[in-house]
């Protein structure tokens, strides 16, 4: 994710550290170039100068002169104003009403059917009674693609068949979800190839004539500035309260992020990150600015962490930490259950630079094999206390498992790593970590 993005800032933030202090001279240098990478990242190019200029505003002023570790700083108010300009703080959905209704609108291919069911899958992981409801009368294929992932996710789903619009569709699912008792209502619409007039009509009709309490967008973020043009033509029709931005975990360069929320005023809700119907994730603000930064989105990456322990292994768990007993068995369990909750990559990526080199062995389903490969090549006694592997072991273990001396170190090395980010976490290091925000963690 946004990978071009956080490259090009890495480059500019090693020199900004490294520097004890900076000269007006040199802060209005180190802005030029920071401009520069928004403008190849698909920012929009005002969107890019309004946010340098108040980076610059703050930056050459006595905030960053006179400060202790003015890299550091400027780092801090590049973060800050990025945030500002993804809309500042969190905003959650509506579904305070019962029950509550979701219409997502957007354009064919946006990914809206697998968002439907992504968002249901997740409010009912929250404990609500979700209905999934299509109402695209037109493209019979549409409706089975949600019916299924419906099914597949064990999730009410509504359709009429002999329905002429979305709106009668609508009308009949809320005589539905009051029969069934569901909660909240979410309503796909037929996708658009483009903004064609006659379904934004009917759409219209829909939103007039039914409450919804979400008027949400679907877009895809890999279309950059794209996403903006279909954005505001969209508001011709209907207002959406919302956004949710897809394939967010394909969006290389990373500035229709940023372009799409400056120029809208819409807040995003949601981002998709992958295909799977677990990758969706409430889009924070201040969080999305750190991953565009390349500073490690680390709390993310721990509410990742903590959904994977199960209550039960947690407790286990709890007790070897604090025995300082934790196994390389162990350490494979982890990977395997936090590999079924998310990618792995997508878990490094979140990780700041230092502590993602550091576990990039664990990443990938090949290297899976491998690290199991080693650990299985190993005696129990082993596996307990690996500090007791040495050199002609190593060698064994290398080629027991068809791997070399160096990986059998690199494994044991991240398993150190491991158990440090373990630790962290049940030592409770995370709300001075959310306190202290981006530099709870040495960047
Ligand atoms: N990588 C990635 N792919 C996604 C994401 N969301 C959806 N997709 C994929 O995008 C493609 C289109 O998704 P759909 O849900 O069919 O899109 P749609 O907007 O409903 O399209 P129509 O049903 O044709 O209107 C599918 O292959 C999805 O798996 C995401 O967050 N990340």
């Amino acid at each position: 994710m946004f990978e071009s993005l956080v490259d090009k800032f890495s480059g500019i933030f090693k020199k900004l550290r490294s520097k004890g202090k900076l000269s007006p001279q040199e802060v209005e240098s180190i802005l030029k170039e920071l401009r520069m990478v928004l403008l190849e990242s698909d920012v929009h190019y005002k969107v890019a100068k309004d946010l340098i200029n108040r980076v610059k505003e703050r930056a050459v002023g006595r905030e960053v002169l006179e400060s202790v570790t003015p890299g550091e700083m400027v780092i801090k108010i590049l973060w800050d104003e990025i945030r500002k300009c993804l809309g500042g703080e969190t905003q959650n959905l509506n579904i305070s009403a019962l029950p509550s209704f979701l219409l997502l609108v957007g354009l064919q291919g946006s990914g809206k059917t697998t968002t439907c069911a992504k968002l249901a899958l997740r409010l009912k992981r929250q404990g609500h009674f979700p209905l999934l409801v299509s109402t695209d009368t037109r493209r019979p294929a549409a409706k089975e693609q949600l019916k299924t992932l419906a099914q597949n996710a064990q999730i009410d789903f509504f359709d009429e068949p002999d329905a002429t619009s979305p709106l009668e569709v609508v009308k009949k699912a809320r005589v539905f979800a009051r029969q069934k008792s569901n909660d909240v209502v979410i309503v796909d619409t037929a996708g658009r190839l483009h903004v064609e007039e006659m379904l934004l009509a009917e759409l219209r009709e829909l939103v007039e004539q039914e409450s919804f309490q979400e008027t949400l967008l679907v877009l895809d973020a890999t279309t950059g500035q794209e996403a903006v043009k279909v954005a505001k033509s969209f508001e011709e029709w209907v207002k959406p309260t919302g956004i949710i931005l897809t394939k967010v975990d394909t969006d290389a360069r990373g500035g229709a992020v940023l372009s799409i929320v400056s120029q809208t005023g819409w807040p995003v809700k949601l981002v998709g990150t992958g295909e799977k119907l677990e990758q969706i994730e409430t889009f924070h603000p201040d969080r999305m600015a750190s991953r565009i930064l390349g500073l490690g989105d680390t709390l993310t990456l721990i509410e990742k962490i903590e959904k994977a322990i199960e209550k039960e292994s947690e407790e286990k768990l709890v007790q070897k930490l604090k025995k300082e007993e934790i196994t390389l068995n162990d350490f494979l369990d982890e990977i395997k259950r936090l590999r079924s909750v998310s990618s792995f990559e997508e878990i490094v990526g979140m990780l700041p630079g230092n502590l993602r080199s550091n576990l990039s062995m664990v990443d990938g389903e090949k290297n899976l094999k491998k690290v199991e490969a080693i650990i299985c090549s190993m005696t129990p006694q082993e596996r307990q206390n690996p500090s007791i592997i040495n050199a002609s072991r190593k060698k064994r273990i290398a080629r027991g498992s068809g791997t070399s001396i160096q990986e059998v170190n690199k494994l044991l090395k991240q398993f150190e790593e491991f158990k440090k980010l373990w630790k962290q976490m049940h030592k409770g290091k995370f709300s001075p970590l959310r306190k202290r925000g981006i530099f709870g963690w040495k960047i």
